[in-house]
């Protein structure tokens, strides 16, 4: 592996985790592993190929051979593609996030994801975003946060978040989605939803987002990362 330094940044879906990230690696001109979106693409990447998500070995197949590319568009964002067709849209859907934690309860599809995503260990560092990223994937990473908020606040903001994007969204609904997210990532066998014995805890229910990227950066500091 390479010698590269990494940050990994876990914790339940709408903690905060993509944006903290992001800022992270353009603050430290790093690269970035957005793991979820290759569970994303797997679990989307099934419909496409007419594969159920209870097909486990079918399941795994599609993910060993998973023709995915992440490309920075002009506006900033980052266009994925599945066999070069743009599932951006898709994969973010509450289908598209139920699909990728149905498809990442297969211990194998877990496994044959694993290579893959630490391949984007490169110099000068990464930061990686995800639910296994310091217990599983990077193990030896410098510095690990588990960044959460309750599931009323994440619930909120996916809420905002969707109405800004123009989806007809109901908040009872997306919570029960978020709880049921949360059960099925903390429950399953293998990799759960777990911070890692040695992660920075940050709990963002009552902080706004420049106030959980100023407590990052004072951990990034005394690591001597920065
Ligand atoms: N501390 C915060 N306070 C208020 N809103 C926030 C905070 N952090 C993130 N948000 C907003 O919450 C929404 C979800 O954030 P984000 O996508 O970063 O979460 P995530 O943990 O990466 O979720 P997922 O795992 O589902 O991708 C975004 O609209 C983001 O702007
Ligand atoms: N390291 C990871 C990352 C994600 N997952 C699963 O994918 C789902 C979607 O992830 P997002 O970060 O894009 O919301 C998530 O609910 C997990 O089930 C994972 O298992 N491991």
């Amino acid at each position: 592996m390479s010698q590269a330094p990494v940050i990994t940044v876990d914790g339940p879906s709408g903690a905060g985790k993509g944006t903290i990230s992001h800022l992270l690696a353009e603050e430290l001109g790093w690269h970035f592993l957005d793991s979820g979106a290759l569970y994303r693409v797997t679990g989307q990447a099934c419909l496409i190929e007419g594969v159920s998500w209870d097909d486990h070995p079918a399941v795994t197949r599609v993910a060993r051979h998973l023709e995915v590319t992440f490309t920075a568009a002009d506006n900033g964002e980052i266009l994925v593609a599945y066999k070069g067709r743009d599932v951006s849209r898709e994969i973010r859907t509450e289908e598209g996030g139920r699909g990728a934690s149905t498809v990442a309860a297969i211990p194998s599809v877990r496994e044959a994801l694993l290579a893959r995503q630490r391949e984007f260990l490169q110099p000068p560092g990464l930061v990686a975003d995800g639910r296994d990223m310091g217990t599983v994937v990077f193990p030896h990473a410098p510095l690990k946060i588990f960044l959460t908020a309750s599931a009323e606040e994440r619930a909120r903001r996916r809420f905002d978040q969707l109405r800004a994007k123009g989806e007809n969204v109901s908040l009872p609904r997306l919570l029960e989605d978020i709880e049921e997210r949360d059960a099925r990532d903390s429950q399953r066998e293998v990799a759960p939803l777990l911070p890692a014995e040695d992660a920075v805890v940050i709990d963002s229910t009552a902080l706004p987002i420049a106030d959980v990227f100023a407590k990052v950066m004072q951990e990034v500091s005394a690591k001597g990362l920065k």
